[in-house]
C-alpha cells in the first residue's frame, strides 16, 4: 500500500510510568505525502507523533520499546544525535509559539544556532522559508516587527517558516489549526497541500473534515491502539473496521 516509506514504525509500545499509552503500533508513513492521525481525545495521537522525533525523551518516566526507522535509520539507536534528528524532523504545535523577537530573528534563529553567520545567506534563508510558509507577501516590509504582533494564523505560519529554515525532511504537526479561525485554517490547509511537494507531513487533527481534505493516508487510533490505517478515501468512505465507521460517523468520541 505504501510505496515509498519515509518512516517505518515496528511494534512500538510506550508507557507513562505503569500506564501503557501506545500498544504495539506498526505502520509505514509515505514520503512527500500527508498522513493524518485521528481518534478521540486521549487515544495517543500526540504521544505517537512525539515518538517520531523523540520529543517524549523530554518527559519523565516514559519508557519506549519497539523500533522507529527514518530513512532506514533506527532513531532510538544510542548513537543518534537527537538535536540533528529534530532538525530533520521539525514540529509545529497547536498553540503557535513564536519567540518574543522580530519576524526575521524568529526564522533566522535555527540557522544561526547551526553556525550560519553570513548575513546574505541568512537573508536568503529567511526569505525562502517565509515564501514557503506563504507568509512572505504579508510580512516582507515588516521583518523587524515582533513575531508576536502577527495574527494567530500568521504566527502559526511564522512557526512553520521557523521549522523550514533548518531544512527538515519531515514536518510533524500537532493540531496546527485548531486554535485558528476558518480563514486562517484554510490558509494552513492550502499550505500543507503545497508543502507536501517537498516534505513528508504527519498531522494530528481532531477535525475529521480536515483530515479528509488534507491527507493522503489516515490512521485511526483508539485507546492506544492503531485500529485502522489506509488511504484517506477508504477510511472515510468504506473503512474495514466497525470502530472506524462509528467514529467517522460521529457515533462516539
Ligand atoms: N506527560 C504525560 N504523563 C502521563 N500521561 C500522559 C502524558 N501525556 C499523555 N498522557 C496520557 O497518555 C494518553 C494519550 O494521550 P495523548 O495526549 O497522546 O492523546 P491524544 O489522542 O493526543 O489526545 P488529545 O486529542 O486530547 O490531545 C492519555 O491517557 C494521557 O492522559
Amino acid at each position: 500500500m505504501i510505496k515509498n516509506p519515509k518512516i517505518i514504525v515496528e511494534n512500538l509500545n510506550l508507557f507513562y510510568g505503569n500506564k501503557k499509552a501506545l500498544d504495539n503500533i506498526s505502520l509505514k508513513i509515505p514520503e512527500k505525502l500527508v498522513t493524518a492521525f485521528i481518534g478521540p481525545s486521549g487515544c495517543g495521537k500526540s504521544t505517537f507523533l512525539r515518538t517520531l522525533n523523540r520529543m517524549n525523551d523530554l518527559i519523565e518516566n516514559v519508557k519506549i520499546d519497539g523500533k522507529v526507522f527514518i530513512d532506514e535509520i533506527d532513531i532510538y539507536d544510542k548513537n543518534i544525535d537527537v538535536v540533528e534528528l529534530r532538525k530533520k524532523v521539525g514540529m509545529i504545535f497547536q498553540k503557535s509559539n513564536p519567540f518574543p523577537k522580530s519576524i526575521y530573528e524568529n526564522v533566522a534563529f535555527g540557522p544561526k544556532i547551526n553556525g550560519i553567520k553570513d548575513k546574505k545567506r541568512l537573508d536568503e534563508i529567511v526569505e525562502r522559508s517565509l515564501i514557503r510558509s506563504a507568509l512572505w507577501d504579508e510580512v516582507k516590509d515588516d521583518l523587524n516587527k515582533s513575531g508576536l504582533s502577527l495574527s494567530g494564523g500568521q504566527q502559526q505560519r511564522l512557526c512553520i517558516a521557523r521549522a523550514l529554515a533548518v531544512d527538515p525532511d519531515i514536518l510533524l504537526m500537532d493540531e496546527p489549526a485548531s486554535a485558528l479561525d476558518p480563514i486562517s485554517t484554510t490558509k494552513i490547509e492550502d499550505l500543507i497541500f503545497e508543502l507536501k511537494r517537498n516534505y513528508t507531513i504527519v498531522i494530528v487533527t481532531h477535525n475529521m473534515q480536515q483530515a479528509a481534505r488534507v491527507s493522503d493516508f489516515t490512521a485511526f487510533f483508539y485507546m492506544g491502539n492503531l485500529i485502522e490505517y489506509s488511504d484517506t478515501k477508504k477510511i472515510f468512505t468504506s473503512p474495514d473496521k466497525q470502530q472506524t465507521e462509528d467514529y467517522i460517523r460521529g457515533r462516539f468520541g
